[in-house]
């Protein structure tokens, strides 16, 4: 039986959290992580404007209060004024996890050249891995999947999880391809 796993998801958009349009962000987290997922998550869910104060006290109540293992955001990573993702959660940083940010943007280029454009960041904080994703909709499944030539973030977040102390994570080969070192992988 697959260890549960708590997996806070936040929206973050002025629009969509004051009612102008649907949010597609919840719904869209949701479906990836429930496809690519083998083990039972308890989703912790939030929609929420761009503001930086608010943003951080999320992140801490999921991680400090909710107690959940991962965090993912969406929206706010760009360079418009409102657009303060990055900041909010670089606020209430451990540590910071480079290669998510790269990764992602990299990743990204194959399916628009204004992913330049995402300064998304992921980060620590006690036994939680919190990873930015773009505002796009589209941009979770591209992001947490990747392509052909480049693979999605998500194949390194199982292994990371383990090593914060987390619940060991369980992938659908045929969604997403989780990679650990052979010394970590648990005996079935
Ligand atoms: N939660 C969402 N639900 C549906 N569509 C969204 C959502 N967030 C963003 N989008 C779409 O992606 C585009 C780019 O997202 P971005 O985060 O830059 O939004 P924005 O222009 O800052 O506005 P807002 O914060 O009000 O969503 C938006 O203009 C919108 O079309
Ligand atoms: N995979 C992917 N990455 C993407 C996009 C996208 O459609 N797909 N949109 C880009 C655009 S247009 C912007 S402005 C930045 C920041 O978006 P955000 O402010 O919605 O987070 O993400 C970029 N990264």
């Amino acid at each position: 039986m697959s260890d549960p796993v708590r997996i806070g998801i936040v929206s973050i958009s002025d629009r969509a959290s004051t009612g102008v349009y649907e949010d597609k962000g919840l719904p869209a987290l949701k479906d990836w992580l429930t496809a690519a997922l083998r083990n039972p998550i308890e989703f912790v869910p939030r929609l929420i404007p761009d503001d930086q104060a608010g943003i951080s006290a999320t992140l801490v109540e999921l991680v400090d209060t909710e107690r959940c293992h991962l965090v993912l955001t969406t929206g706010g990573t760009g360079p418009a004024p409102r657009d303060v993702t990055p900041e909010a959660t670089l606020a209430v940083a451990d540590r910071v996890m480079p290669g998510f940010g790269e990764q992602m943007r990299q990743i990204s280029l194959h399916f628009v050249p204004t992913a330049i454009l995402s300064r998304q960041v992921a980060v620590i904080r006690g036994q939680a891995l919190i990873i930015n994703l773009p505002g796009q909709p589209k941009a979770i499944a591209e992001t947490l999947t990747g392509h052909e030539k480049a693979s999605g973030i998500f194949a390194a977040v199982p292994y990371c999880i383990d090593l914060i102390g987390g619940p060991y994570l369980e992938t659908r080969d045929e969604v997403c391809k989780t990679f650990r070192p052979k010394s970590a992988l648990r005996p079935q």
